[in-house]
């Protein structure tokens, strides 16, 4: 009999059944890069509490944010309008690694920081109307290890993953109209998490 342990994935692993396309790319960087990375992502990116509008009060989220751009793209997230700044080199080879492994092109990033196990973020999907309609979105994990889920909308089907430092997932197609995406919350991470995420913005 086979075991779990005798095979290595073939990656990219596809993980949706049907109704949209995420590939995960597993580790993308190695170590000593990805530990790099997140020294750095952690300790010089401008990190601010993110706002919400939770009926009519201003709410401050212990997650915190970043947003990053080719220009001062104005972005609608959570209700508040945020402007884009701009690339640091860092961010840029970033960009340019997720750009080489899924061969699609990316202008912004949303970055989050979720300090620990209890911080997560919940069912949604990245539909905003200034984001390229079907285009890719490239996300790169730093630090702990947290499970991802995916929820078909309607069918309530899940798939889920664990995102391990250094990796790689895409999100493309008709992913966002179908399907949910969540970080649920875990008492198991003490450790700090940041999340990348690289999306194409349009505008008109
Ligand atoms: O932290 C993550 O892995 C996901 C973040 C996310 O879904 C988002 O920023 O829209
Ligand atoms: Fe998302």
């Amino acid at each position: 009999m086979l075991s779990l342990f005798d095979e290595t994935p073939d990656y990219p692993l596809s993980l949706l059944p049907h109704d949209g396309t995420v590939h995960y790319y597993g580790k993308v960087f190695t170590k000593e890069e990805s530990d790099g990375y997140y020294d750095y992502l952690f300790n010089q990116i401008p990190w601010e509490n993110d706002e919400a509008v939770i009926f009519g009060k201003l709410i401050l989220t212990k997650r915190k944010v970043a947003w990053f751009g080719e220009k001062a793209f104005e972005y609608t997230y959570s209700n508040r309008t945020k402007y884009a700044k701009f690339w640091t080199p860092e961010l840029l080879k970033l960009k340019q690694k997720c750009e080489e492994v899924s061969g699609e092109t990316y202008n912004s990033c949303l970055l989050n920081l979720y300090h620990d196990g209890s911080e997560g973020m919940a069912y949604h999907s990245d539909g905003e109307t200034d984001l390229k309609k079907h285009g890719a979105i490239a996300s790169l994990t730093f630090g702990a290890e947290r499970k991802f889920l995916f929820k078909h909308k309607s069918t309530k089907e899940k798939v889920e993953i664990f995102l391990e430092t250094g990796s790689l997932l895409i999100m493309k197609g008709a992913t966002q109209d179908h399907w949910l995406h969540r970080l649920p919350p875990t008492t198991k991470v003490k450790t700090p998490r940041v999340n990348l995420t690289f999306r194409t913005i349009e505008e008109e």
